[in-house]
């Protein structure tokens, strides 16, 4: 687990109101100008009936006393107006450094290393920071109430010391109790802090999960014919239950804190009005001091409760921000860091070649060796099959590969540079993948190919890799073409596509990267024999004189490569070509005979079929082709 850095409250708020500053400058002055109208207000507040009294104490003309009252109620209104209009605009105003926040939150979700996307710390800490940017918590509490913290602190000292210059004893009590409540806020807060946002993360995290599933289109159907609601219904009890107990203490605690303060403001009221009422008796104060003065305990004993209030507001939030600077600033591996000195972000290659060597694996989290001391070399142009069962090791292979994870053990070099060197993002660049699960994004299909704006994408090729791969006729048979939105999301007359058009898609993506070195993974796992048939002859195109591995199930389908290794339990138990490895007649040939059987038998069948019922050949030449892959 990543350690936690702390930083001071003062640190936290330096920093919120920094990004306050960055993001939009008219916050900041809302939250300098408000305190003003705020403080003048009730000033006035408490000045304007001992002025008033004291006007008719003094005997004025009653013409007097009426425009003095004007006076005063027309400057208690313009400080009115400053601070409702600042108060008002602050929402809006808020807007942008709201955007500012989660953008930085964002960039680090897509930036992140690949493999801290499945780490449960990692995650804990983005739901945290998520937290930080929510409405009414985090950035937004703190600068909401920083401007009220600013005009209560003020009042608070200068009512205490308008006070004091009466009796400074009172004063000192004053202080004194004020300090005992805002300890007491700063323990339940800490203590909040812990045991309910702290705790709740990981439960809001299972929470989000189930919340996304159960109305992810994509589960849909999974969770409807497996009458999955159930047991979705238990996990979501079992996930509020630990809510409603967590969410219990959190009020129980609260209650009690308030209680105790309540109860240390209760002696302060008494001390108080004991002291202004003895005054009044023994005639050293006026009725219009009197007057003032309860104004002026009344505005100290506001503030100082505003003030405990806001200050542990801040502080909780503060802590919030501290987790969101945590996830920020999380360390990303030293290896795979984006702008490191002496990283290699020229990867300008003519020729590739990679080799593993000593190559062994464990996923993060996970005690048990995926990849067992793999030794490979991958020449310039040759074109690699990998096969083995499932779970072999193979997908981690090319994972490790393409620099998604670094290996626990050895070392993987490119052109005899260890991949380690090279600027990760750059590094990317390098490849086309077309994996066997494939995502659409909300977006159009132009864009859900070529991953750039308009402007920046030459639709030309969009049009001629969607030939390429099979989906120009569906795509052009849309009236908005390729600029038909993917899915429902931003668009309601978005539209899905099947499994296989999911992979035929992939496939015109990696046409467009047109990059260096070609993935595939089990890029055919979706589509019927035809469509296999036709993207087998675009494979050879897209891989001629480029560095490629294939993993496919399918043995037949391996035969245009150079190389196959096959691979068993993390390990490379078989090397060579398809020749050699039959002539071997160990585990690639056996499983290689298993799968001419069946599908020899298939093909049988077919045949019969075919000749009593003298129906057209397509199926049988539709299994040939399942069978070779296309070959
Ligand atoms: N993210 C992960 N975290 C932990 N273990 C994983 C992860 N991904 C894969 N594994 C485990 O690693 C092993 C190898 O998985 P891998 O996906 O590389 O196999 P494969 O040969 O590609 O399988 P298939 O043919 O089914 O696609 C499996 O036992 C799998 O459970």
């Amino acid at each position: 687990m990543e350690k936690q850095k702390t930083y001071g409250f003062l640190n936290n708020f330096i920093y919120a109101l920094n990004i306050e500053r960055k993001s939009n400058l008219r916050l900041l002055a809302i939250t300098l100008i408000k305190p003003i109208g705020d403080i003048v207000g009730t000033l006035l507040n408490s000045y304007a009936p001992k002025y008033v009294l004291s006007f008719i104490e003094n005997d004025l003309p009653l013409k007097t006393i009426i425009i003095y009252t004007i006076v005063i109620c027309l400057i208690m209104l313009i400080f009115d107006i400053i601070s409702t209009s600042c108060y008002n605009s602050f929402e809006f105003e808020y807007r942008k450094t709201e955007g500012y926040v989660e953008k930085k939150r964002m960039d680090k979700l897509f930036h992140t290393d690949f493999k801290n996307m499945e780490s449960p710390d990692f995650l804990d800490y983005a739901q945290r920071a998520k937290t930080a940017v929510t409405r009414g918590s985090g950035f937004h509490g703190v600068l909401y109430e920083s401007r009220n913290f600013i005009a209560q602190g003020t009042l608070m000292i200068l009512s205490a010391v308008l006070i004091g210059i009466q009796n400074l004893l009172m004063m000192v009590c004053f202080i004194i109790i004020s300090f005992g409540t805002a300890k007491i806020l700063t323990y339940f807060t800490k203590l909040d802090k812990e045991k309910f946002s702290d705790a709740m993360a990981p439960t809001w995290r299972k929470m989000t999960y189930l919340e996304s599933t159960t109305k992810n289109f994509d589960f849909a159907k999974d969770i409807r014919l497996f009458n999955m609601s159930n047991i979705f219904q238990r996990k979501l009890d079992d996930v509020n239950n630990v809510y409603n107990v967590k969410n219990k203490e959190h009020h129980n605690r609260w209650i009690v804190c308030n209680v105790d303060m309540e109860l240390i403001l209760l002696i302060q009221k008494v001390l108080m009005y004991t002291w202004l009422v003895y005054n009044v008796v023994t005639g050293a104060y006026q009725i219009s001091d009197f007057v003032l003065y309860v104004g002026l305990v009344t505005t100290f004993h506001n503030s100082v409760g505003y003030v405990n209030w806001i200050y542990s507001s801040i502080r909780g939030n503060c802590l919030m921000i501290n987790d969101y600077r945590n996830f920020i600033d999380w360390k990303e591996d030293k290896e795979t860091a984006d702008e490191k000195d002496g990283y290699i972000t020229d990867i300008n290659l003519n020729r590739f070649e990679f080799r593993f060597e000593n190559v062994s694996f464990k996923y993060p989290g996970h005690d048990n060796y995926v990849l067992k001391n793999v030794n490979l070399t991958i020449k310039d142009g040759a074109k690699l099959a990998v096969v083995g069962v499932n779970g072999a090791g193979k997908t981690t292979f090319i994972k490790l590969m393409m620099k998604l994870y670094e290996p626990s053990e050895g070392r993987i070099l490119l052109n005899g540079i260890d991949i380690k060197e090279y600027n990760r993002e750059e590094y990317f660049k390098l490849f086309s993948p077309v994996f066997q699960n494939v995502e659409s994004f909300a977006m159009p299909i132009y864009q859900n190919i070529s991953f750039a704006e308009e402007d920046k994408t030459d639709m030309n090729k969009i049009h001629k890799v969607l030939e390429q791969s099979g989906l120009g006729e569906k795509i052009n048979s849309y009236e908005k073409g390729v600029h038909t939105n993917l899915l429902k999301i931003f668009d309601k007359e978005g539209i899905d596509l099947s499994g296989g058009e999911k992979q035929r898609l992939a496939m015109a993506r990696a046409l467009y990267k047109d990059g260096k070195v070609v993935i595939l993974d089990e890029p055919t796992a979706a589509l019927d024999a035809l469509a296999e048939d036709r993207m087998y002859r675009e494979f050879e195109n897209m891989i001629k004189g480029k560095t490629a591995v294939f993993i496919s199930h399918r043995l037949g389908s391996t035969r245009f490569c150079d190389k196959i290794a096959m691979f068993e339990d993390g390990m490379i138990v078989e090397e060579g070509t398809h020749e050699e490895l039959m002539a071997k007649n160990g585990k690639y040939a056996y499983m290689f005979g298993i799968q001419s059987q069946y599908y020899e038998e298939k093909q049988k069948n077919s045949d019969n079929a075919e000749s009593t019922e003298t129906t057209n050949n397509g199926d049988a030449k539709a299994l040939k082709v399942e069978m070779e892959g296309g070959q």
